[in-house]
Order: C-alpha cells, then structure tokens, then sequence
C-alpha cells in the first residue's frame, strides 16, 4: 500500500491522481470528525455551564429564602426579633451610636387568653395574623414591624416624634375597631409610645414603650399611652 503521507504528514506530491483523490477524502472525513468532536465538547461544556448557573441560582435563592425564614415569623409572616435586629443593623450599623430620631410603638392584643380559651388556639392565630397584617396596612413601608413576643409586636419608625407616634398609635387603635375578625369576634388592642431621646440606645428606647404599654394595659387596655 502506497503513503499518501510523507513522515511529517506532508501531501505526497508523486502520488497518482486517484490517490490524491482519496487522500482528499480521507483528510475530508477527518476534518469533519475533528468539528463534531469539538463541537460536541463545546455543547457539552456549554450545557454544563448553563447547569451550573442554573445550579447557582437555586443555592442563591435557597439562601435568600433560608434567611427570608430566619428573619420572618412563620405565622404572621412579619419580621421576627432577629429579622427586626438585622434590619435596624442594617439602617444604623453601630447600635451603641445614637442613631437618627425614632419612635417605638409596642402593640399588644388585649385578652388573646380569652380567645384561645373559648374559641380556640387556630381561631387566636386568625387573630394574631389579621392584626399583623391590619398593622403593616397602617405604617409607613420605612417602618419596621416584628412580632416580639407572644400577642405582642413591635414598630419602629424611623424619623418619628413622640407625638407623631402617639397619633399613629391612635390611629391603629382606630382601625382595629373597623377591622372585620374571624368569628365576628370584637378585638382590640394595647399600644405603649415612646421616642428616643438624646443619648440614648435603641433598647433604653423599647424598655421605655414596654412600660407605657404596662401602662395602657393597667388604665383598661384599648388605649394609648406615651412615656
Ligand atoms: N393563638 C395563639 N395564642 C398565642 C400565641 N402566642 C401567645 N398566645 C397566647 O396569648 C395569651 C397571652 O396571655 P396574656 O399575657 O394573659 O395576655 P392577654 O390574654 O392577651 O391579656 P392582656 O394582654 O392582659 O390583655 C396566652 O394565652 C398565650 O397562649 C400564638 O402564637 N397563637
């Protein structure tokens, strides 16, 4: 069998035209075996990279979701104490600098004990979610809410007097009276204000509303009251 190659692969330029012919094929054939397997390792790692970015989008969503669920009360879907921490991390990075006037609003549903007792605890979650989400309709989206404990939340809203905070109390208090709850039960609910005041840190700030909420609760409970 005749070389149609020299020994670096050369066209050997004695061969007969025949040959020549099938060393055009041959060289033809390889050609087109050398694009498909390049082409093919190209759609190969093409959809490998488009599965990894898909694969990567999954784990940032997942994250964003794991924390969205670190920082959400699962029931009423408001910010948890952690996620009202992160947020107020987030607006003033030094908790212990005094940051910009605020004001805080606790609101506490008035005998949520008497409802669980008589109609039930999943009628008593109905509750706690419809005021949650009465509250968050009422404020402003730079306030932040966070159910703080139990039957209690809290808000904080940034750039907010004293007085200015004591008429949002109000006017919560007011639009719990219209609000239509789940067994066309009447609830109504306890708020205690306060602003910060200069030098002070966000915590002085909250212990000061807790005790205006003592307050409100001992005059009868349905009111507001500011310390
Ligand atoms: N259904 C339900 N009840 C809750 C939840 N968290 C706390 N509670 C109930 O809220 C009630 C709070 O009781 P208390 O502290 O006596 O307050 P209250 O009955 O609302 O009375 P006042 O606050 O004094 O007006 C308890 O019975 C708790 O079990 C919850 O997630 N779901």
């Amino acid at each position: 069998m005749g070389r149609l190659h020299g020994a670096k692969g050369e066209r050997n330029p004695l061969c007969r035209p025949s040959e020549r012919h099938r060393q055009n094929a041959n060289e033809g054939l390889a050609y087109r075996a050398l694009v498909d397997r390049v082409r093919s390792q190209l759609s190969n790692s093409t959809t490998r990279l488009a599965l990894l970015s898909k694969v990567n989008e999954a784990l940032e969503l997942e994250t964003r979701e794991l924390a969205g669920q670190a920082h959400t009360d699962p029931l009423t879907q408001v910010l948890n104490r952690e996620g009202l921490r992160a947020a107020l991390m987030e607006k003033w990075p030094h908790p212990d600098a005094s940051p910009e006037q605020f004001a805080v609003v606790f609101v506490d549903i008035d005998h949520l004990k008497k409802v669980d007792d008589t109609h039930g605890h999943s009628v008593g979650d109905k509750v706690l979610c419809a005021l949650a989400a009465a509250i968050q309709r009422g404020i402003r989206a730079s306030d932040k809410l966070a159910r703080w404990d139990g039957e209690e939340f809290l808000i904080i809203c940034p750039g907010t007097k004293a007085a200015d905070a004591h008429l949002l109390g109000e006017k919560l208090r007011e639009a719990l009276s219209y609000q239509i709850w789940p067994h066309g039960l009447r609830v109504t609910a306890s708020f205690g204000v306060t602003a910060l005041q200069p030098g002070e840190v966000i915590g002085d700030a909250i212990k000061r509303a807790d005790s205006a909420l003592d307050q409100a609760k001992s005059n009868g409970r349905n009111c507001v009251r500011v310390a």
